[in-house]
């Protein structure tokens, strides 16, 4: 069993999206964390989001597929590849509800939930979809990002920095734990990475060794001054992110891994739990402060307007008898309605039944 079906209580199950560019090695991860974990008596709930896979070398709990054909969006909706990814997102999105009420239905029985994301990483990072999605899955379960990085092709300065800068873009973003995943390190460890991350003198050096890094006049390009400077600034979101090396074909360093998701649970509920009730907190206390100040400058300008006119403020004054003659004191209920779900007196207008009678014009028919 996994430590955390060892422990005396059952924890909440976590999920790990997984998010790398194409090729980084995503549903080969996948695959291995999946047999790891089943190696472990502790199969997990896997879902697959990305509608244009041909071959997944798992087997998906939920699988895009199944509700939404890639292929048949791109061709309802006359999209290439990147649209019909998108629109494909964008229509399971719809659905994201029930995605969770399965996923909650057995959060009781698995210990980790695990999401595979669309290669064309931007069209999940950065659509309204993959925020949603993202956000629906972590305020209902405690949830950290695993950024794949293909670790051979990081060994190139140019490389490690566009990795870097897309996973501080998601970071900040997602403001979820998150944990830098070297893959592929049966071909290349990774201690060079760990080196560049923690010593940026030592990535300047790299870069300054690495082939193209000067023009015709022996300056360094304008691309090699740029990951100097961002070498600098990186430095700060380093300290925020967990690093692990694991190679998806030979298993290694799988266990560490998991080291690092299980100690991403604590910093999700002592870091990002909190924020999300503070930035909730807020966003109620924004809106009854803004109601308070309306409130408030409503009686202001009564009060100036009385004072202007003080024969009318003495008249416009309520009268109990007047109320009692009437029968008018029973609180009088209104509904705020909700104009795009509900009519609303005044708008119907059916022009579609609007006759033209010879030269007179419109003749709208009576509402109703
Ligand atoms: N040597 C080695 N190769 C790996 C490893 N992980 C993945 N690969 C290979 O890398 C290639 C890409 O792997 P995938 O798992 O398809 O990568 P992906 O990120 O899911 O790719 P997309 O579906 O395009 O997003 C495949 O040829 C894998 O066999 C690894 O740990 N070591």
């Amino acid at each position: 069993m996994s430590s955390t079906s060892d422990a005396p209580t059952k924890k909440k199950a976590m999920a790990i999206i997984t998010i790398g560019m194409a090729g980084a090695g995503k549903s080969t991860f996948v695959q291995r964390i999946n047999s790891y974990l089943h190696s472990k008596d502790s199969p997990p709930y896997v879902l697959n989001l990305d509608p244009a896979v041909a071959f997944l070398p798992f087997e998906a709990n939920i699988d895009i597929r199944d509700t939404v054909n890639y292929k048949e969006v791109m061709k309802q909706y006359n999209l290439g590849p990147n649209g019909g990814i998108l629109t494909a997102l964008n229509l399971f999105t719809t659905k994201f509800d029930q995605v969770l009420s399965l996923v909650e239905k057995r959060s009781d029985s698995i210990d980790y939930v695990i999401l595979d994301t669309p290669g064309q990483i931007e069209i999940f990072t950065w659509s309204a979809s993959g925020a949603i999605i993202t956000d629906a899955v972590a305020s209902s379960l405690p949830t950290v990002v695993a950024y794949i990085i293909d670790t051979p092709r990081a060994s190139a300065p140019a490389t490690f920095m566009s990795n870097m800068l897309y996973a501080c873009s998601i970071l900040y973003k997602t403001k979820l734990p998150f944990i830098l995943v070297f893959n592929k390190t049966d071909v290349q460890p990774h201690d060079f990475a760990l080196e560049w991350m923690h010593d940026f003198e030592a990535f300047q050096e790299a870069l300054a060794t690495h082939g193209g890094t000067r023009d015709a006049e022996g300056e360094p390009t304008y691309m090699n001054s740029l990951m100097n400077s961002m070498s600098l600034v990186l430095d700060e979101f380093y300290k925020h992110l967990k690093a692990v090396g694991v190679s998806s074909v030979t298993g290694d360093g799988i266990k560490e891994f998991f080291d690092a998701v299980e100690a991403s649970r604590e910093e999700y509920e002592t870091q990002y739990v909190p924020d999300l009730e503070r930035a909730r907190a807020t966003r109620e206390k924004a809106l009854q402060d803004a109601k308070a100040d309306s409130m408030d400058r409503m009686m202001k300008d009564l009060e100036v307007d009385r004072a202007q006119h003080p024969e009318a403020a003495a008249q416009d004054r309520w009268d109990p008898e007047e109320e009692n003659e009437e029968g008018e004191d029973e609180d009088v209920d209104v509904n705020i309605i909700d104009r795009s779900e509900e009519r609303w007196p005044g708008e119907y207008i059916d022009v579609t039944r609007a006759q033209r009678h010879g030269d007179e014009g419109i003749h709208w028919p009576r509402p109703g």
